[in-house]
């Protein structure tokens, strides 16, 4: 079976500047992806090309078969998209604000108000159906944004970072509603610089930089990009008080005196320790590693967890866009 969305070489040109550059992913329906990239990256331009708002130079875009570039009018009714910046009515409570859309969208009598009535169940905005948009919350405004573009029931949802801003009860509870919408077989790409949310979110990502895709595939398999059996990584946390300074500079200090070592650094709670084996060598990570806590608690250092520390999508990031973080 072939995927909902199958982008195939996408380029957009704004004059010499070349914002998209040869995109090529598919996606499947009920899944997420996450579109990761830094600021310029291409990724709006890319959001508002699959929305149908802005053409490609070259490249094509099929969503269920049919081209999105040559028959926009057929595809558009399966999209749903939520720009980065989304605007409120002065005076236009939640009800009006959904009904007015509803209504854009070309719904009439009973069915408008049913699908009005069941995205303000989903997004739980029910219990403020009277109140104005303006008076909500960044969080309850987002939802009233997501409730505007599921009206229509789309089939491919595209939210341009839409966990900007957001407080993180909000970012979790929108977490929870895109997997819900995921798990009703919806397609749906979501943009973010919040990239631990995106790990968390995501079945796949994409992460592009000046308009090109460096890697796409899914979360574990980019996490694992750049690791090699000769590095390890370790984590190290210690049981301090008020001597916490102290105890972390020894800590630092005996380290970084240990062969193999090839770095130390300080990471919240938590000490990061770079381990360099060489290559084809007879003493095994987790060996090199027990020598190490064996030096810790040796020299009297409260050592209470220690382990191999766990890539996140931002370690990967910077691996595969080579460290140059926007
Ligand atoms: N209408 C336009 N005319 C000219 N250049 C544009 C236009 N829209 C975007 N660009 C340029 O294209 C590149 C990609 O922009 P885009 O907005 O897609 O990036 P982005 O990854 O979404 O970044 P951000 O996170 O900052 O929104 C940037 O260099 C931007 O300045």
């Amino acid at each position: 079976m072939s995927a909902l969305l199958e982008v195939k070489g996408l380029r957009r040109d704004y004059g010499a500047l070349r914002a998209v550059d040869d995109v090529t992913f598919q996606l499947e329906a009920g899944s997420i992806l996450g579109f990761i990239g830094p600021n310029g990256a291409g990724k709006s331009t890319t959001l508002r090309i699959l929305a149908t708002l802005d053409s490609p130079t070259s490249g094509e875009v099929l969503l269920g078969g049919h081209s999105l570039v040559d028959t926009p009018d057929r595809v558009r009714p399966l999209i749903g998209y939520m720009p980065d910046r989304y605007g409120t009515y002065d005076d236009v409570t939640v009800y009006e604000f959904l009904d007015f859309f509803a209504r854009a969208y070309g719904l009439t009598g009973a069915k408008r108000r049913q699908r009005v009535d069941a995205v303000m169940g989903f997004t739980g905005l029910g219990p403020l159906a009277d109140k104005l948009t303006t008076a909500l919350s960044k969080g309850m405004r987002q939802r009233v944004a997501l409730g505007r573009t599921l009206l229509h029931d789309p089939k491919l949802l595209l939210l341009d970072e839409p966990a900007d801003g957001l407080d993180p009860r909000a970012r979790i509870e929108l977490r929870e509603l895109l997997r819900a919408l995921a798990d009703q077989g919806k397609a749906v790409i979501i943009s973010s610089h919040i990239l631990t949310e995106l790990a968390e979110i995501c079945d796949t990502c994409a992460i592009i930089e000046q308009g090109r895709l460096l890697a796409t595939g899914k979360v574990g398999d980019i996490l694992q990009q750049g690791t090699s059996v000769t590095a390890v990584e370790l984590s190290v946390r210690f049981a301090v008080g008020t001597d916490a300074d102290a105890v972390w500079s020894r800590a630092e200090r005996l380290l970084l005196e240990q062969p193999r070592v090839s770095r130390v650094s300080r990471e919240a709670d938590s000490l990061r320790v770079g381990l360099e084996l060489e290559p084809g060598a007879e003493v095994k990570p987790q060996d090199a590693a027990a020598a190490l806590l064996a030096v810790l608690v040796t020299a009297g250092l409260p050592v209470c967890a220690f382990g191999p520390r766990e890539r996140n999508l931002e370690d990967a990031f910077m691996t595969v866009t080579k460290g140059r973080l926007a």
